[in-house]
């Protein structure tokens, strides 16, 4: 218990500026004393005293500002920094190494009981200030949420969101493999603060979440890969996306109770046509340069002054 208390103020002081002592740290930050009244009310949770539980976690809101439901899993070194108006919910899943800011929202979109309606953050997720992130599905490993982002859409890991709604801006290296959806679930339930298995190695450090430096369509090679470039992480995010809202569902026939005007069951069909038309256009754009490079080729010289369809960036827009 001490060791953890230590690995708790530890990473406090590293990840802290404002951070001056360890005494410092133990009375005065309310993060700390939130995360230290959870891993009291989470314990009752799991012994099967719910009201006790919940007391305890009623009881911490009261003291720190924060409210985590006692049924939240919460991981090893998760910092929540100033704390004031966080709320995680009760299916909500954090892995280890999370800093979470104030005014953040780990909630949900719908009301059926028994079901994953809270976010699971894989380790090393940062959540800025007054971000919501509301459904069921997954932040990967070392994705950042800027503050005031509203996520309603899983992230891959490493990448960046922003904005209302989020928009997801990919690590540099967005085709290293992201680690699975279910595994992400799977392992931050394991990293309870209670058990503590699965620990990040001290040592190991955030992927850089630079973005991608978009390639030119001009470059040498392109034309056959330009539209796949353009469309395969794309459709990857949305098919992800896909599959993680229907396998948390559980019933993707049951219609869906939208209380802040979002569905998680399909995506904007009008979002659907343009990424189809940009990706149609991508294509075109590709089959003409390699008809252009063949004529070329056979002697006969064509003018090209336009500039290639960036896929990338328009598909990310309409995001
Ligand atoms: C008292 C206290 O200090 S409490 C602490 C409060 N601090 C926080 O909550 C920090 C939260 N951090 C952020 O919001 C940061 O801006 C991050 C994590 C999103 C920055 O991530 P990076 O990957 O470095 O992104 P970067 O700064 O390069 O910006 C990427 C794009 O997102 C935009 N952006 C960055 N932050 C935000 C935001 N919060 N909302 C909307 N857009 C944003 C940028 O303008 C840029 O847009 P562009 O591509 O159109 O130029
Ligand atoms: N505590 C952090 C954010 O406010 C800092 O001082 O920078």
């Amino acid at each position: 218990m001490f060791d953890q208390l230590r690995e708790d103020i530890a990473c406090i002081h590293e990840r802290d500026p404002a951070a001056r002592s360890r005494i410092e740290i133990l009375t005065c930050y309310p993060g700390l004393h939130a995360i230290l009244v959870h891993r009291l009310a989470h314990g009752l949770w799991r012994r099967g005293w719910y009201w006790a539980g919940r007391f305890v976690s009623h009881l911490g809101r009261l003291l720190t500002g924060i409210e985590i439901h006692p049924g939240a899993r919460i991981g090893r070194r998760v910092f929540i920094d100033h704390g004031f108006g966080v709320v995680i919910g009760e299916t909500a899943e954090i892995g280890d190494d999370c800093t979470i800011y104030q005014g953040v929202t780990l909630g949900g979109t719908r009301l059926y009981k028994g079901e994953k309606r809270h976010p699971t953050l894989e380790e090393g997720v940062v959540v800025g200030a007054g971000a919501q992130i509301l459904g069921g599905f997954t932040v990967g490993a070392h994705a950042r949420i800027g503050s005031n982002a509203v996520v309603i859409k899983p992230v891959p890991a490493g990448a960046t969101a922003v904005g209302n709604p989020a928009r997801v801006i990919l690590p540099e290296d967005h085709t290293a493999p992201a680690p699975a959806a279910g595994d992400a679930q799977g392992t931050a339930a394991t990293r309870d603060a209670g058990d503590g298995a699965g620990a990040r190695q001290p040592d190991a450090t955030p992927a850089t979440a630079a973005r991608r430096a978009t390639p030119s369509p001009c470059e040498e090679g392109a034309p056959p890969s330009q539209s796949e470039w353009a469309a395969r992480p794309l459709q990857e995010l949305l098919q992800r996306g896909r599959q993680e809202s229907a396998s948390a569902d559980g019933t993707a026939s049951q219609e869906d109770f939208a209380p802040y005007g979002v569905s998680r069951a399909d995506d904007d069909p009008l979002v659907k046509v343009l990424h189809e038309l940009i990706n149609h256009t991508a294509q075109q754009d590709a089959r003409i340069q390699r008809l252009c490079s063949a004529l070329e080729d056979l002697g006969q010289r064509i003018e090209n002054g336009q500039h290639p369809l960036d896929a990338e960036r328009l598909n990310r827009m309409v995001e």
